[in-house]
């Protein structure tokens, strides 16, 4: 069986028609790769390539398999990622749909120098933002092909995550899967909604050490209230290349 034959066989259960219809919200799947001391970057946030050539091609198809990709604005800031899907078997690679990336960004600081707004090979991207943000830097971003959508924030301050997904759900934005790709902070506040359907975690055999992000770090710790403790069920596993991969319903 080749590697995406086998990544086929682990995905497709999940995505069937019948578990990713919801009425009010997308289906939300979050996903990550992480180290075994649980970092998910290096020092000081230096962006690491945890995922095995492998499990990356998993991440890949999952991009595919999802209508929108979001990431928070300090992943766009520290990564600058493209977020397309691009190891893919040949034949997929000239069908598939590319997801939408979507970005959290309550203050605008998204770089106009951004890949997603200069690379041709990237789709320009949604930014969600704060109803109080800079309208000069809007303009900017929408001038340079960005989608600018003002929402409300929670008791915290933060982007309301319940609002975002509402309205991602409605026309004309139609996301009805999800795929939540971090960084630290967006994983946290999505641990602690309760919005998620499915956590699908890359593991890969290395320790980082100290000063490293953790995705769930000491002062994000969800631990703070223990009835917002994920409790996971379904709980399935599978090695690809190195990497084991644990996929469940939360
Ligand atoms: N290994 C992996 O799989 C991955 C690793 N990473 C790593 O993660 C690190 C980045 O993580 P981090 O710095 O935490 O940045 P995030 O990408 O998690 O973005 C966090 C920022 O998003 C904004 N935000 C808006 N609304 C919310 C909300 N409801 N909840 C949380 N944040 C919100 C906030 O900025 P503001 O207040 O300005 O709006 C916040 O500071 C990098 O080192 C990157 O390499 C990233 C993705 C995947
Ligand atoms: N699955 C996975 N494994 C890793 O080892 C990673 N570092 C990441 N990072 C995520 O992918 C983004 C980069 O995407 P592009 O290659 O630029 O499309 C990065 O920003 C993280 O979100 N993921």
């Amino acid at each position: 069986m080749s590697i995406y034959e086998k990544v086929e066989t682990f995905l497709s259960p999940y995505y069937s028609k019948e578990t990713i219809i919801h009425e009010n919200k997308p289906f939300v799947t979050l996903t990550y790769a992480q180290s075994l001391d649980g970092k998910i970057s290096g020092k000081g946030g230096k962006q690491l390539i945890l995922s095995c050539k492998e499990s990356m091609i998993m991440t890949h198809r999952m991009r595919t398999l999802h209508d929108g990709i979001m990431v928070g604005i300090g992943t766009i800031l520290n990564d600058n990622p493209r977020l397309t899907a691009r190891l893919l078997e040949t034949e997929i690679e000239l069908t598939v749909n590319q997801p939408q990336p979507i970005i959290l960004d309550s203050r605008l600081r998204f770089p106009l120098s951004a890949k997603l707004l200069t690379s041709n090979e990237c789709k320009s991207p949604w930014i969600f933002t704060s109803h109080n943000c800079d309208n000069d830097k809007r303009k900017l971003l929408e001038q340079a092909g960005a989608k600018v959508i003002s929402i409300d924030s929670d008791q915290n301050g933060q982007l309301s995550l319940l609002h975002l997904l509402s309205i991602l759900h409605s026309p004309p934005f139609s996301i009805k899967r999800l795929m939540v790709e971090g960084g630290a902070r967006i994983i946290q506040s999505f641990l602690k909604s309760e919005l998620p359907n499915l956590l699908i975690i890359t593991i890969a055999p290395v320790f980082v050490g100290p000063n490293a992000i953790s995705c769930i770090g000491d002062k994000l710790s969800i631990e703070e209230d223990e009835d917002k403790i994920p409790n996971l069920k379904n709980v399935k596993y599978e090695q690809l290349g190195r990497d084991i991969i644990m996929v469940a319903n939360i």
